[in-house]
């Protein structure tokens, strides 16, 4: 990988330029082009991007291009791919794109084919999910399993957590699915309340086995069982591991052969295609697990192999610079409307700003330069009676990106029709706004007065061209949402080679967790807590003195 401040290359200088120069150009006046659509569109399988709606012409798309270029993208893309070990302060390879490849080629990391353990899991994968599908995995009182219950946190959460919504609709009906994150005694309570020990399966999530949120959980949901099972046997059928630490899956008490193996080289929030993801081939059965494997690996050898002009991830990475650095804009909005994808903009915030927040370069120095944008989003329409009011008219510029389906799970009514209305007028508002010529003249066709209309008009005008990816997709099937998902996967490394960071480490989380170790002792007892700064001891001291 190249180390090159993105400010100094020849391209950024000229990005700026040209900044500067159409600072005045609006994306409704581009679309006097008639052929813009087809030239800013891109189709990949069943999935439609349309990347039309940004403030973008020929002469930006090609810079960004050369920024590509410039900072070594292409080489970085294979280095990636062939196992090399990207993920510098780890010295780990990032090989995520292992997991699902379908094709099976050899992989190798440090000489060695990956490509023999990864199918061995998935194959262990789908022993247990079958039977578990099937009815055939029995508790210890005899009976079918029923209730799964993840116990995870972050990458070992956030992934099940939004596949299995996504894909509601293929789910098992025998099953129900639970996810336990928070070390807040309530989330485990709550879930506890729900499920029967005797038809429960506890899928122990966690990469490092380590965690303290899973540790304790895991220990809580333990306890809970062996109060009704009464004896420890009986867990060997109610507890698996899902971990790259046997070691740690064996003092927790949980045989190995019970333990679903990953990697060092899997990305906790990039885990879902391995181990991980073993509660969502439970729910939505192996053969769906596979196909959405299949649609991610799919993307991958689009991303691999497709040149830069016409690369989907790499476009959406490249506007996605072009609005950041060069526009202004400090975060970014992903709204699906699919209300299974209710979880998908939580799940890449994780995987974006835990990839990209990070404010020191590859060469350790702090960058000059904005990085990895804020992540939010929510379900439209819901989003729309929120925060949407900020998008139109608020002072920052918020690219969104907008998300549906061509097809629903649930064609009720005239809903589908309804709520795709809602997509497209979105896109075309935040594009074309409404001026204060049309404002007047809507007023005073409602019969305003004139000096009503002066003082209403400036409210009610949308200054407009807000940029939008627009991505339309036949259907959320297993298939197209492993695409999607890798689509956003490898738009974030193509930002983190440009932007020149370390997108694969996290020590940004280390801190936190040292000073709360440091502080849990602390909280026993009555004593007055001195050691810390004077709101934390005053904040300490409260808390003690009101439980
Ligand atoms: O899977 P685990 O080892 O339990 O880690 C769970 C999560 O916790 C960490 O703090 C990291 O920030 C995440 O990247 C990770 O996904």
């Amino acid at each position: 990988m190249k180390n090159i401040n993105p400010t100094q290359t020849t391209a950024w200088k000229k990005l700026k330029a040209l900044s500067e120069e159409k600072k005045e150009q609006t994306i409704q006046s581009l679309f006097t082009d008639d052929a813009r659509f087809d030239k800013y569109s891109l189709r990949f399988e069943d999935i439609l991007v349309d990347y039309s709606k940004n403030r973008i012409d020929e002469d930006v798309l090609n810079v960004l291009f050369e920024l590509a270029e410039e900072t070594g993208l292409k080489a970085a893309i294979e280095a990636m791919f062939t196992g090399g070990h990207i993920n510098q302060t780890e010295d780990r390879a990032v090989l995520h794109t292992a997991l699902r490849n379908r094709s099976n080629s050899p992989i190798e990391v440090d000489g060695k084919d990956v490509m023999p353990d990864v199918n061995a899991v998935l194959a262990q994968m789908k022993g247990f999910a079958d039977q578990i599908n099937a009815g055939e995995w029995k508790g210890y009182t005899g009976k079918p399993i029923k209730s799964l219950v993840n116990i995870g946190i972050g990458g070992s959460d956030l992934g099940p957590v939004m596949v299995t919504e996504a894909l509601k609709p293929y789910q098992n009906e025998a099953l129900e699915i639970y996810f336990v994150s928070n070390v807040d005694g309530t989330h485990i309570a709550e879930t506890l309340k729900k499920v029967d020990p005797e038809t429960t399966l506890f899928f122990i999530a966690s990469k490092t086995f380590t965690t303290q949120e899973t540790m304790t959980n895991a220990h809580s949901a333990r306890s809970w069982f062996l109060e009704a099972a009464k004896d420890e046997s009986a867990i060997a059928k109610h507890f698996v591991a899902l971990s790259t630490n046997a070691e740690a899956v064996a003092v927790f008490g949980i045989d190995t052969k019970n333990m679903f193996a990953f990697w060092d080289w899997v990305g906790g929030r990039y885990s879902l295609w391995s181990a991980i993801g073993l509660p969502i081939a439970c729910a939505i059965g192996f053969d769906n697990f596979e196909k959405l494997l299949e649609g991610a690996h799919a993307m991958d050898n689009h991303f691999k192999e497709t040149k830069l002009e016409s690369n989907i991830p790499v476009i959406l990475a490249l506007i996605g610079i072009w609005n950041t650095n060069f526009l202004g804009a400090s975060s970014e909005a992903i709204l699906p409307y699919d209300q299974y994808l209710h979880r998908f903009a939580a799940y890449f915030q994780q995987g974006n700003m835990e990839s990209n927040g990070k404010y020191v370069s590859r060469n350790g120095e702090k960058v000059d330069y904005t990085t990895g944008p804020i992540i939010w989003g929510e379900p439209g329409t819901n989003g729309q009676h929120a925060f949407y009011q900020l998008i139109h008219q608020g002072t920052h510029l918020i690219p969104c990106d907008f998300i549906a389906p061509a097809i629903s799970h649930n064609p009720v009514g005239d809903h589908h029709v309804k709520l795709l209305s809602n997509f497209f007028a979105q896109t075309e508002a935040l594009m074309n706004g409404k001026s204060l010529d049309e404002v007047k003249s809507e007023l005073n066709k409602a019969g305003k007065s004139a000096e009503e209309i002066t003082k209403l008009a400036p409210h009610k005008v949308f200054e407009g061209n807000r940029p939008t990816n627009s991505i339309l997709v036949k259907k959320i099937d297993p298939y197209t949402l492993g695409s999607l998902v890798a689509m956003y996967e490898h738009k974030i490394f193509v930002q983190g080679i440009i932007w020149n960071i370390f997108s694969f480490d996290q020590w940004g989380v280390e801190l936190g967790k040292v000073l709360a170790k440091n502080i849990l002792p602390e909280l026993e007892g009555d004593e007055k807590v001195s050691a810390h700064d004077a709101s934390t001891n005053g904040l300490i001291n409260a808390y003690k003195s009101m439980r």
